[in-house]
């Protein structure tokens, strides 16, 4: 008995240079397990920062429900830069404009350009229980307590759907991102481990981020992050509503609606197209 996946078509593009693959599971019922994850990602060619997992819509107007893996196999309640790459996926379909829904909430894209789309990200959690945080905190100026050493005593705290932690400092390239990266993603602060932002403001409109994923390590974007930090730049009075946020894969339109809604907008590049071998999966479970 075949795999079910074995010769299931899947995208490999980037957003802004973060990792994605795009896999269309609808019609299929078939829910990826971790293990199965980590396969494809050990696979030649087939490494990615996020799997985006395309399944049949729960709710009558949607085009999806999405499951987001990161490459150690644990799950995401949102992907921005992979939300993007789904958008230009199903834009073959002839749909300029999706409905997809996530654990974490319903998200809208919208088609800006050719390779450029915006996604309607929701609205940011503000609450330290919301995040979470380990204990009740004012999540605008968060003690990191026990410390870190050569880390920031304090940090923005923001959930787009996703745990985010934001450092401003004074450098951004200079941060030792695969030192402090992985001590403060499993800080105890943070319940859910959370992604880590190094943000060097840079104008009250133009901001330099690097970022260090939960789940997946240094990447060269990340579009929740970019958000989250919008988010926290502004709420501490360092940044206007919307800003292009700099990473070192490319750069995003950052805007925090009146309406408290964050809209990310950015490209997204098509890489190729292959498909899965059942091979991948011998001693996953099927
Ligand atoms: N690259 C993504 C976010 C990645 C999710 C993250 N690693 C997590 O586990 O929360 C983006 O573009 O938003």
């Amino acid at each position: 008995m075949p795999h079910p996946l074995d010769d299931r078509p899947i995208l490999r593009m980037n957003g802004a240079g973060n990792e994605i693959l795009v896999l269309d599971l609808r019609g299929l019922g078939h829910v990826l397990a971790p293990q199965e994850a980590r396969a494809i990602a050990a696979a030649p060619g087939l490494r990615f920062d996020q799997l985006m997992a395309l399944h049949d819509p729960r709710a009558a107007g949607d085009d999806a429900f999405m499951r987001i893996y990161n490459i150690d196999g644990s799950l995401a309640g949102a992907c921005g830069n992979g939300t993007r790459c789904v958008a230009w996926a199903l834009a073959r379909e002839g749909k300029e404009r999706l409905s997809l829904e996530t654990a974490a909430g319903r998200i809208e894209t919208r088609r800006v350009a050719e390779t450029q789309f915006s996604v309607d990200m929701g609205r940011p959690r503000l609450d330290w229980r919301e995040i979470p945080l380990s204990r009740e905190v004012d999540t605008r100026a968060v003690t990191l307590a026990p410390p870190v050493a050569g880390a920031p005593a304090q940090f923005s705290a923001v959930s787009m759907g996703n745990p985010h932690a934001v450092f401003f400092v004074p450098d951004a390239v200079a941060i030792p991102l695969e030192t402090l990266g992985p001590a403060l993603e499993h800080h105890p602060l943070f319940p859910e481990r959370a992604n880590i932002s190094f943000a060097q403001i840079v104008a009250r409109n133009d901001i330099l981020l690097r970022v260090w994923e939960r789940g997946t390590g240094a990447t060269r974007a990340c579009g929740s992050a970019a958000c989250a930090t919008l988010v926290a730049a502004a709420r501490a009075g360092l940044a206007e509503r919307q800003a292009r946020v700099r990473l070192p894969g490319g750069d995003l339109h950052i805007e925090w609606r009146a309406d408290d809604h964050v809209i990310m907008t950015g490209p997204v590049e098509f890489e190729f197209e292959t498909r899965l071998s059942g091979a991948l999966f011998e001693g996953a479970p099927a």
